[in-house]
């Protein structure tokens, strides 16, 4: 058996379709062109990457797009006052800080200072809570575009058993509460998970997102199981190169696995494509229009 592969980056594609047609009718009956700004300190090469990939596709959907490159050594209380000036600044609908910040600066504190209403990577407490707790949220993009390739394989995702690796705010425990409210049975583990292997192996549908290189092997996942593999890890190549793997051993899982996502081209795009969304959505609530995506 081979496990069928997700397209994800077919899927944000037409995902980005969604978004530009819904820009275009803000643009047309609202007179609305939703604006992005992306902030990124220091110099972090993969960020960069991320950074003009975001930006490119942003125009593309007929949005705005802001980057704001600060120095390495930029100090907290310049990267919160250039956050209080989006949150003051109407043409900006979202801002993003790409994470993780240099040492000086306290995460925390700069998502904290996002206007809730701007903070399109879903990562203020307002939003968490607000998921949480079932109200009305900006949701984070991966868990979002985790859920969108998972409902591809299974239009209901009701009684399913899934397993989360990883517990971050990022992606583990918000794609758990998603995945709650898809009705899974739902399990997070972590480094301190005892049997990882064999809590994997009791996965339906298995959602890897640790930042270890192929560390979910094949005889980790149940036959027949849907496997979305969130990592994006870069390993040296034999002639010096990079080149990006998952979390999970993708050769080995491809022989056991029902479906899985592969690295790159599955859950990275979708990751783009819902903040394109979240964006769109930001500037239908701020100019008190109803959401048309
Ligand atoms: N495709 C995309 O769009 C995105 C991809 N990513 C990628 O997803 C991965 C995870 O990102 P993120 O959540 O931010 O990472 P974090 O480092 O914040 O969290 C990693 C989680 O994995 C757990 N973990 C680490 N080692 C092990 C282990 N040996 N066994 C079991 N669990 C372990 C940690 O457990 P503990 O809490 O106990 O330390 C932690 O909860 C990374 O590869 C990242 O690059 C991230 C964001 C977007
Ligand atoms: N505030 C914040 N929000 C984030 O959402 C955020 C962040 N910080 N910091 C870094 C991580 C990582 N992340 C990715 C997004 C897209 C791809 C992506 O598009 N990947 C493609 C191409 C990868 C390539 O070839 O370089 C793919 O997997 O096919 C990957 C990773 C968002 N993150
Ligand atoms: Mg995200």
């Amino acid at each position: 058996m081979t496990a069928r592969i997700i397209d994800g980056k077919a899927t944000a594609a037409a995902l980005r379709q969604d978004v530009a047609k819904a820009v275009e009718t803000l643009k047309a009956d609202h007179g609305v062109t939703p604006g992005l700004a992306v902030v990124l300190v220091g110099e972090d090469p993969a960020s960069a990457v991320y950074v003009r990939n975001k930006g490119k596709q942003t125009v593309e959907a007929g949005m705005n797009s802001y980057e704001h490159r600060l120095d390495a050594a930029t100090s907290e209380e310049e990267l919160l006052d250039l956050v209080r000036k989006l949150n003051a600044d109407p043409a900006v609908n979202g801002i993003l800080v790409q994470l993780p910040l240099p040492a000086q600066i306290d995460s925390a504190a700069v998502i904290a200072t996002i206007d809730p209403a701007k903070d399109v990577d879903g990562f203020h407490v307002i939003n968490a809570g607000r998921l949480a707790t079932g109200l009305p949220a900006l949701v984070p993009c991966t868990p979002v575009g985790c859920v969108i390739l998972a409902r591809q394989v299974h239009a209901d995702l009701t009684g399913m058993e899934a397993i989360v690796v990883g517990r971050s705010n990022i992606v583990g425990k918000p794609v758990a509460q998603l995945l709650l409210n898809e009705n899974c049975t739902v399990t997070i583990a972590h480094s301190r998970t005892r049997d990882l292997a064999g809590v994997c192996r009791r996965a339906d549908l298995l959602i890897a997102a640790v930042g270890r290189p192929e560390m979910i092997r094949g005889n980790w996942i149940k036959p027949g199981a849907t496997v979305i593999d969130v990592g994006i890890n870069r390993v040296p190549k034999d002639d010096g190169k990079t080149r990006l793997v998952g979390d999970v051993a993708y050769d080995e899982a491809l022989k056991v696995a029902g479906a899985i996502t592969p690295v790159p081209g599955g859950v990275g795009p979708m990751t783009i494509a819902c903040l394109l969304r979240n964006t769109v959505e930001a500037a239908c609530r701020q100019n008190g229009i109803e959401p048309i995506l």
